[in-house]
């Protein structure tokens, strides 16, 4: 027998988010839009802050931290060594523990086992903790979590530093096969199951008023013969199933990208398509593939020992591969192709069987695709199509070596004989080069807009905020914003698990999403609870920048600004999706922010906002007109093979990579 067909523990469903279950929140005031204006003039509140850069980083307070207790039961995932070789609660080089003061003198301390898909970072996270910077001890309070999990918050602070949980992308868990499956102990966790009958599959995102004018904008599609594009669904020569699909979903006519993306695809060309956050870009690989396969009659066996699907989909994160996977159910609904996930964090069991059932279209993050591939579950020959969403995320230092591991996988069709489809809303320069490598010769490039360009649905606002004073205004800006629903982008998991705290103790119900030491049922539980409504507050880290499609997101407020322009572009892109107007506030902190102002002045033109005299200032100051930019990026307007494209700022070569690094938490 092997590892995987042990039968799953029965998995428990950890209620983990943060809201308090008797919280009510403040709803507050009438709906205000952000102002800039508000934080003018505000003081430094040093003793407010968050002691990032000093302060309370130190051994000051005790008596707090993050705690955490879940019971794993098993582990059954038959998972290979990690070659790091940490667990999470040995302790060996100076985990948590250890450091922290166990626990409960502050630090975080978590005593569930489960949790491997995170520790291949772990390793990582710990060593650098056994640098002896006495974290662990900051702060009086924080975060205690239970197994039952409603209980929320206990203690009041204690919040560590900018730089202290810094994790090197690029030695991720990337060595041991991706998403860290491979390190630690087996998951059990089961997902539920996808949702079942019309209305709950066919659940609709209503288009708003600003969908009708993405016919205004301008593309652009290079390379030789494009075909035509179509300018309806019924123009597509859809089958019937499909059809019926699609306007079940709602979709009445194609946005731009679907109306040049679909045709070139079943033209048979491989395409790198360029299209602004919310603007369909899904539906646009999904529905060719499927026309073709339904077109084809393909149909999965369910008693094949090794499945052979027709089309792969890659995409950075699990809750992402997750809700493409679900697009993919959706249009395929009610027909013979069977659409699969596979990701890290849940049973292997559970996924191999899954698999097994048949798979016709397999939707996976590269650790679990790379792993259920390398145990001859999945076989490669019938390989018609390979899609990598956020293509130029996939192709970066932290994933670049998984994608070139899964198409030198054994039974991989090359290029030539196989059709390789990118979609992203950006694509720096050396990403478009180095896709070249895994797209045909003549691949077509689709511009949708302004390459790397912001949507311009969503009101920029950037407000000037030093770092103490960012979580007073925080709470201000949301007492007014009431319950509609709000991300709030952080720079580490560590901050997100304490403004979390903060909020719900301000009785804002709000909860978190971040990748290192989550397990995967609380990161469900809480994208669940934020898209119920239960928590309208959600705090995520860049794990959720990308991609995640959630209805009635009206506001993104960039807590942290990220360290690179392209992120920024993903993150507001969370709100203002499918014709939605949505509003993005930013708060610019010139001591640690002034190198990415001019890359935010050129996206703030390039989607018509407004630019801020004072940011302006910074961006072409003493700061911002000499020659190196670590932190800016490209966005470069063109096809590259053009040769003619314009950078608003030149990209140091360094930037792409030390994105990556930067970014904890990336499956
Ligand atoms: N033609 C259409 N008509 C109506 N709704 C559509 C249409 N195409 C897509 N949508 C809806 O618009 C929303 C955004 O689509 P999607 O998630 O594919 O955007 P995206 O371009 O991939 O965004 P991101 O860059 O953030 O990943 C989804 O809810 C999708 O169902």
């Amino acid at each position: 027998m092997d590892d995987w067909e042990e039968k799953d523990a029965g998995a428990t469903s950890t209620t983990s988010s943060f809201a308090s279950g008797g919280n009510s929140w403040n709803s507050g005031g009438q709906k205000n839009s952000f102002s800039k204006n508000d934080n003018e003039g505000s003081s430094w509140n040093s003793g407010g802050g968050f002691g990032e850069r000093g302060g309370s980083r130190g051994r000051g307070g005790g008596g707090g931290g993050f705690s955490r207790s879940f019971s794993s039961g098993g582990d059954e995932n038959g998972n290979k060594e990690d070659g790091d070789g940490s667990s999470w609660n040995g302790g060996g080089r100076g985990g948590f523990r250890g450091r922290g003061g166990g626990g409960s003198r502050g630090g975080f301390r978590d005593s569930n086992n489960s949790d491997n898909a995170e520790n291949g970072n772990d390793g990582e996270f710990r060593s650098d903790f056994g640098r002896g910077r006495g974290r662990g001890r900051g702060g009086g309070g924080g975060f205690r979590q239970e197994g039952g999990g409603e209980d929320g918050f206990q203690g009041s602070g204690g919040f560590m530093g900018r730089d202290e949980e810094f994790v090197p992308k690029g030695k991720r868990d990337n060595e041991s096969g991706g998403d860290g499956e491979n390190a630690g102990p087996k998951v059990i966790y089961v997902p539920p199951p996808p949702p079942e009958g019309d209305d709950a599959v066919f659940a609709k995102f209503q288009t708003g008023i600003n969908f009708d004018k993405y016919d205004d904008i301008l593309v652009d599609v290079s390379g030789s013969n494009p075909p035509p594009a179509i300018m309806t669904f019924v123009e597509a020569s859809l089958c019937e199933s499909l059809s019926k699909n699609i306007s079940k979903s709602g979709y009445v006519k194609p946005t731009p990208v679907q109306k040049y993306g679909i045709p070139i695809i079943m033209a048979g060309r491989d395409l790198m398509a360029c299209a602004q956050t919310g603007s369909g870009k899904t539906a646009a690989f999904l529905l060719p593939i499927l026309q073709t396969l339904m077109r084809d009659g393909v149909a999965a066996s369910q008693f094949s020992e090794q499945q052979e699907p027709e089309a792969i989909i890659v995409a950075p994160t699990r809750e992402l591969i997750n809700q493409i996977y679900l697009e993919a159910r959706k249009f395929a609904y009610g027909t013979c192709v069977r659409p699969v996930v596979v990701y890290g964090g849940i049973s292997t069991g559970y996924t191999i069987r899954e698999v097994l059932k048949g798979c016709n279209v397999l939707c996976g993050t590269p650790g679990r695709l790379l792993d259920i591939i390398g145990r001859g579950k999945v076989g490669l020959s019938k390989l018609r199509y390979l899609v990598l969403d956020e293509a130029d995320r996939m192709l970066d230092m932290g994933f670049e070596p998984d994608m070139r591991r899964l198409v030198g996988s054994p039974g991989m069709p090359p290029k030539e004989e196989r059709q390789t489809l990118m979609f992203s809303a950006t694509y720096p320069e050396e990403i478009q080069r180095l896709a070249a490598d895994f797209l045909k010769v003549d691949y077509l490039f689709l511009a949708v807009g302004v390459v790397g360009g912001a949507c311009s649905d969503v009101e920029q606002l950037i407000m000037e905020v030093n770092q103490f004073s960012k979580r007073d205004q925080l709470l201000e800006i949301l007492k007014t914003t009431g319950n509609e629903r709000t991300m709030v982008f952080v720079e580490t998991k560590r901050k997100a698990d304490f403004i979390a705290t903060f909020l719900c103790q301000e009785k804002l119900p709000t909860t978190s999403i971040h990748g290192v030491n989550r397990e995967q049922r609380e990161r469900e539980q809480a994208l669940c609870d934020f898209r119920t409504g239960k928590c309208p507050v959600l705090v995520a880290t860049s794990v959720a920048a990308r991609g995640l499609d959630i209805e009635h997101v009206q506001h993104v407020v960039n807590f942290d600004l990220p360290n690179n322009i392209d992120e920024y572009v993903h993150r507001i892109g969370r709100t203002g999706r499918c014709g939605n107007t949505g509003r993005a506030l930013t708060f610019f902190d010139p001591e640690a922010d002034t190198p990415l102002a001019r890359s935010l002045v050129k996206v703030l033109s390039g989607a018509q906002q407004e630019v801020p005299d004072w940011l302006e200032k910074v961006a072409f100051g003493a700061h911002g007109t000499t020659g190196f930019n670590p932190r800016g990026n490209v966005f470069a307007s063109t096809d590259t093979r053009k040769g003619g494209s314009f950078q608003t700022d030149k990209q140091a070569p360094s930037a792409v990579s030390s994105a990556a690094a930067d970014d904890e938490e990336w499956e």
